[in-house]
């Protein structure tokens, strides 16, 4: 334990992967607060799930078994400054994302169609339809190349990708629904921001 905090990438990663998690769902509750009302946001627009947190305590732990069984993995700076750069952009698309829907953008996916719920289709919902899970997908992987985690950042890809492929099909079987062809022909000009997903 003595050598894992004497070593100075460690320290590093581990306080890079603090402040970005912190940042992360911090901004997105009082990002949901101050467009939906405090009354309308439960804690769980946190976004701290089980799965999430059985997730980053895998990536934790292969993160403390390489820094014993190979450091100098972990001392790949250009490695670890690209999952920096992914984590901003993947911050700046969902929130990005979170601003131009405003009210639309509710942590649940509605399943019923309110009078105020219009299609969104400006801003960066002009050069793809999910960027808030585009966003999200980004910012997950990128903590775990930050992190020089490598089996951390392909199940992240797997695991997220497949959660995002279904949520999407299932969030657009009511898009579709509420928005008829209006949403046909926005899903046939734009894509979803998810790589693989149509
Ligand atoms: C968590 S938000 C995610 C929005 C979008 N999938 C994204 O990734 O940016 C889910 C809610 O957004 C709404 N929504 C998704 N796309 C929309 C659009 N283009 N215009 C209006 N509402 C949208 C859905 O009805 C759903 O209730």
């Amino acid at each position: 334990m003595g050598d894992f905090f004497s070593n100075g990438a460690a320290r590093r990663h581990l306080s890079l992967m603090f402040i970005a998690v912190a940042f992360f769902h911090v901004s997105e509750y009082f990002l949901a607060i101050t467009i939906h009302g405090r009354s309308r946001v439960p804690l769980s627009s946190l976004l701290i799930s089980k799965q999430y947190l059985i997730a980053m305590g895998f990536s934790l732990l292969e993160y403390t078994l390489e820094v014993g069984l190979v450091p100098e993995m972990k001392e790949l700076w250009w490695v670890s400054y690209s999952g920096v750069v992914l984590v901003v952009i993947g911050e700046v698309v969902r929130k990005g994302a979170i601003v131009t829907a405003g009210p639309a953008f509710t942590h649940m996916i509605k399943i019923y169609h309110e009078d105020h719920h219009q299609l969104v289709r400006h801003g960066i919902y002009a050069i793809m339809r999910h960027p808030g899970y585009c966003g999200f997908f980004v910012w997950a992987i990128g903590i775990q190349i930050m992190m020089c985690n490598p089996m951390s950042t392909v199940a992240f890809m797997i695991v997220l990708w497949n959660f995002f492929s279904k949520r999407i099909q299932y969030e657009e079987f009511f898009l579709r629904q509420f928005f008829g062809s209006e949403y046909e022909e926005y899903s046939k000009q734009v894509p979803s921001g998810v790589p693989f997903v149509k």
